[in-house]
Parts: C-alpha cells; structure tokens; sequence
C-alpha cells in the first residue's frame, strides 16, 4: 500500500440540471469533493439545495452533465451503466430513505443478493449475510419479507444488504428520513458504529442533528457547497489521510 492512499471518492467540477416539466432545476453547480478512507462526511443543506442529486451522481445512480469522479483513485469517466453497476457493487453501498428492498424477496435473500451478484459462493454469502445480521439484531428475521418488518427493521435489512459486500464506501440519503425518534437513533448508532470500525460514509441529510454524528460535516447549498468543517475544528483532510482505520473485513 502506497504511503498516501488515494481518496476512496474524489469529484471534481460536478454539474448536474435536471430537465423535467418546469424551468431546468440546476440542482449541482460545479463540486469538488474528496472523501478520505475511514472519514464520516455529513452533507447537510436545505430541501431542494441538490443533495440527493450529488448523492446519486456520486454512487453513479445519475450521470453528471459535467465533471469527473474517481473511485479509490480510479476514473470513472468511462464507465457505462453495466460498468457503473459492478463497481457499485463492490465499492459503494447504498441506503436509501424508503429502503428499496426488493419486497418480494426474504430478508435473507435481500441482503445475500448483491453477495450472489458479486460472485461470492452461497456459503460465503450466507455466513456474511448471517453475520451481518446478526450484528445489526435482525437473526430470527431471515425468512419475513420486508413488509412485514418495521420501517427501523427494514432499514437495518438495507444496512446490512449496503454492506454485506464489504464497500469500501458506504452514501447513506437521509436514512433516518422515514423513522420514528427510535428508528433514528438506531439507525444514527449503527452508522457511528460501523464508522468506529473504520467504515467510509457519506451521510446526506437536512437534519443537523444527525449531521452531528459525522466528523466533517459539509453545508450545501443551491447546487453548491458553501462550508466544509471538520467538527473537532480542525481543517477538513481534503488530500487522503486518515490512514491506519481498520478495515470492516479484516
Ligand atoms: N428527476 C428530477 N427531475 C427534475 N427535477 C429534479 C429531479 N430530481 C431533483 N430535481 C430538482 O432538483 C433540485 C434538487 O433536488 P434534490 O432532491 O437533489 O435536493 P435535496 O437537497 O436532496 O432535497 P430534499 O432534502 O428535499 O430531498 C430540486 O429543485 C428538485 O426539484
């Protein structure tokens, strides 16, 4: 391993318009950003200031209308859709507000899914998909289907299918957007939990308070971001650093 790691996310110069019914929405106006391996990054702003927008077009969900984004230092200009979707699912996991478990599928299949598409044998899969569930308090849950669990339960079965490939970087949209004050705080605990363990996340949320739990929290304003603060006060490793965090899978 190189003395300075890349950043597990890097962008620059992103630009995204969305073109639906009224006036053209600029919701991304032209972000830099860069993510350091084991860093927890809230990007926190108004309704509407294009968070989600950033968030889809850093996980590759959406194409940036201008601008560049490296994964663990490797370009992604090239990529297509097909592309996009293996790397994601060996680099990026995903949570979303509304879950988006696949409802007809078990619990155990939601989360052993990616595993399986990865090409990761059954065994394997199911001893991760066992162990994660366990750790996030769902065993005894495997075989119920997503609606049959609580909003809580269900974003933990999408915690655990986000991780269960073990990504170096974890883009979480307001998970906590559809949950109780419980939910939240659960929720809240395992993402602060798996970033003691040295888990990379980004966090997007209109929520300080959630935003709170991150080391650096980023305000994003129209499109753009307007303060980036490391919230033990110092300045934001922009370049790499952060080295010597554990990895989840070691
Ligand atoms: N698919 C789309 N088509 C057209 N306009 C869109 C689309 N997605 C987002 N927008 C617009 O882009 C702007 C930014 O939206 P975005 O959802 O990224 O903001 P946000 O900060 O995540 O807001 P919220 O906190 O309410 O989710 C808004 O004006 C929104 O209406």
């Amino acid at each position: 391993m190189s003395e300075h790691p890349a950043p597990v996310l890097r962008a620059e110069g992103l630009v995204k318009t969305h073109h639906g019914e009224g006036a053209p929405a600029h919701a991304v106006r032209g972000v830099d950003l860069e993510v350091a391996r084991g860093e927890f990054v809230a990007v926190t702003g108004p309704s509407g200031a294009g968070k989600s927008t950033l968030l889809h077009l850093l996980g590759g969900l959406q194409r940036p209308d201008a601008g560049s984004i490296w994964l663990d230092g490797e370009c992604t200009d090239s990529y297509g859709e097909a592309r996009w979707a293996v790397e994601r699912r060996k680099r990026i996991g995903i949570v979303f507000q509304f879950f988006n478990l696949v409802s007809n599928l078990s619990v155990a299949d939601n989360v052993e899914l990616p595993a399986l598409l990865a090409g990761l044998p059954p065994r394997q899969a199911r001893s991760e998909r066992e162990e994660l569930l366990a750790e996030l308090g769902l065993t005894g849950k495997e075989r119920s289907m997503p609606g049959e669990l609580s909003g809580g339960e269900q974003q933990r079965v999408a915690l655990a299918r986000a991780l269960v490939n073990h990504p170096p970087l974890l883009l979480a949209d307001e998970p906590a957007g559809s949950l109780d004050s419980r939910g939240t705080r659960e929720v809240m605990r395992l993402l602060s939990r798996f970033h003691q363990r040295g888990q990379t996340i980004l966090l997007v949320t209109h929520d300080a308070r959630l935003a709170s739990a991150a080391d650096r929290v980023i305000s994003f304003f129209d499109g753009r971001i307007v303060d980036d603060a490391a919230l033990d006060g110092s300045t934001p490793s922009r370049r790499g650093g952060a080295s010597g965090v554990l990895e989840l899978r070691d």
